[in-house]
């Protein structure tokens, strides 16, 4: 299918068409489709792109196995429900009566799926997650259970931010972001954001059809924009795209008006703007570690403490910690600053933030462990 634009792309490149390829044999899907994307027949479109993606429709259930793939939904659109519906004039600014509008909005947003998607046979799950539950490992882990569990049962799990009781504090930030952090969770291979374009646009307004380099190529054309309906903007989903590539999912952003664009992509079509898999996933808890857990402070390490982490897959000793920053506790994240304050890496403290700023810098300190970050619960970031 043609579209206005291509025009101007340029031609594939064999990483882009060996990864467009790849998208046929996507098993678990996220959808994340946000608020300004999300009126008139959306939800009708949406529960057919599902049936479709789930009855192995595009060549899923050609290879291999019979089944069609598991997909699990992102949805934003509380907010601006309960806005219409508790008689707002605009978005609050407040966290009360956004939380408010979350309330009554959700019930209306979950409402239109049961509707659409009971049309079509498909029987859906509401799952309401905070960012508190996800950076406890226990809960994670429950999280992970229950969405497991109702792809066993053939629900469609429709999850979004229980807006309702997060406050600042405990927010994902935005949809993207909890995309993002759900991809691990549900070992998914295709993340698709649909949103109101057609993807990231270049400065002239083209589509950018693939990235290999958000540092390079994405960031700087994505900015720190933010819209006045959706929260994330386009700089929050080339974010959450990089980190659910990490993860080891493809990453699509794309056209919610297209009523077919799910099954374009997963046919690999020239659709939307790719972000392929890392070749070299993170494993879903290191994942957690570096990506779904905030630091609480910082440790500042010396050049062979460098050296030792990103070489060598070393834990992180006294000896080579400079400084402590922050107020942690045993088993909070923290970030791995080297002597120029850049951060390499992220981990888990197994000292307090005082006990380690008694200990830093000593060779043989009064302690029989001085570990003070297992290289078990080290991530070194990748470089962009
Ligand atoms: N380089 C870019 N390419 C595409 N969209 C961009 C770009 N920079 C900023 N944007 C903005 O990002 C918006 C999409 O993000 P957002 O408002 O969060 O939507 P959603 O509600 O779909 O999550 C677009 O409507 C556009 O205004
Ligand atoms: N959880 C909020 C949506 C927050 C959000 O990320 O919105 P968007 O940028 O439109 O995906 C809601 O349901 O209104």
């Amino acid at each position: 299918m043609a579209e206005a634009g291509d025009a101007h792309a340029p031609a594939q490149d064999t990483d882009e068409h060996a990864a467009r390829a790849a998208l046929r044999r996507a098993k678990r899907v996220i959808i994340k489709i946000g608020s300004k994307s999300l009126s008139g027949d959306a939800w009708d479109r949406l529960a057919h792109e599902v049936l479709a993606l789930r009855s192995g429709a595009h060549g899923g259930g050609r290879r291999g196995s019979s089944a069609g793939r598991s997909v699990i939904l992102v949805t934003s659109g509380a907010i601006a429900l309960g806005v219409t519906k508790l008689g707002f004039k605009s978005r609050p600014k407040d966290m009360a009566r956004l939380q408010a509008a979350a309330a009554a909005g959700q019930s209306v947003l979950m409402q239109r799926y049961e509707e659409a998607f009971g049309k079509v046979g498909l029987v859906v799950a509401q799952v309401l997650l905070t960012h508190a539950d996800l950076a406890d490992r226990t809960r994670t882990n429950n999280a992970r259970e229950a969405l497991a569990a109702l792809l066993d049962a053939g629900a469609v799990p429709i999850i979004n931010e229980n807006d309702a009781v997060a406050t600042e504090e405990i927010r994902f930030g935005d949809n993207d972001q909890l995309s993002a952090m759900v991809a691990p969770l549900v070992d998914a291979d295709l993340l698709v954001l649909l949103s109101d374009v057609e993807g990231l646009l270049d400065v002239s307004g083209h589509r950018v059809p693939f990235v290999r380099s958000v540092a390079r190529e994405a960031r700087h054309l994505a900015g720190q924009s933010t819209s006045g309906v959706g929260t994330g903007g386009m700089a929050s989903k080339v974010e959450a795209a990089r980190r659910a590539t990490l993860a080891g999912a493809h990453v699509v952003i794309a056209a919610a008006r297209d009523p077919e664009v799910v099954a374009r992509v997963i046919a690999g079509e020239d659709v939307g703007t790719l972000f392929a898999a890392v070749p070299q996933r993170i494993g879903a808890r290191k994942h957690w570690i570096a990506y779904t857990l905030r630091p609480r402070g910082a440790l500042l390490v010396d050049r062979g403490a460098v050296e030792a982490i990103t070489a060598s897959n070393r834990s992180i000793l006294a000896v080579g910690v400079l400084g402590v920053r922050g107020t942690f506790v045993p088993g909070d994240a923290v970030a791995i600053l080297d002597p120029d304050g850049a951060e390499i890496a992220r981990g888990l403290a197994r000292f307090s933030a005082s006990d380690a700023a008694r200990i830093a810098r000593k060779k043989r300190p009064d302690i029989d462990d001085d570990i003070l970050v297992h290289r078990d619960d080290l991530v070194v970031l990748p470089s962009e």
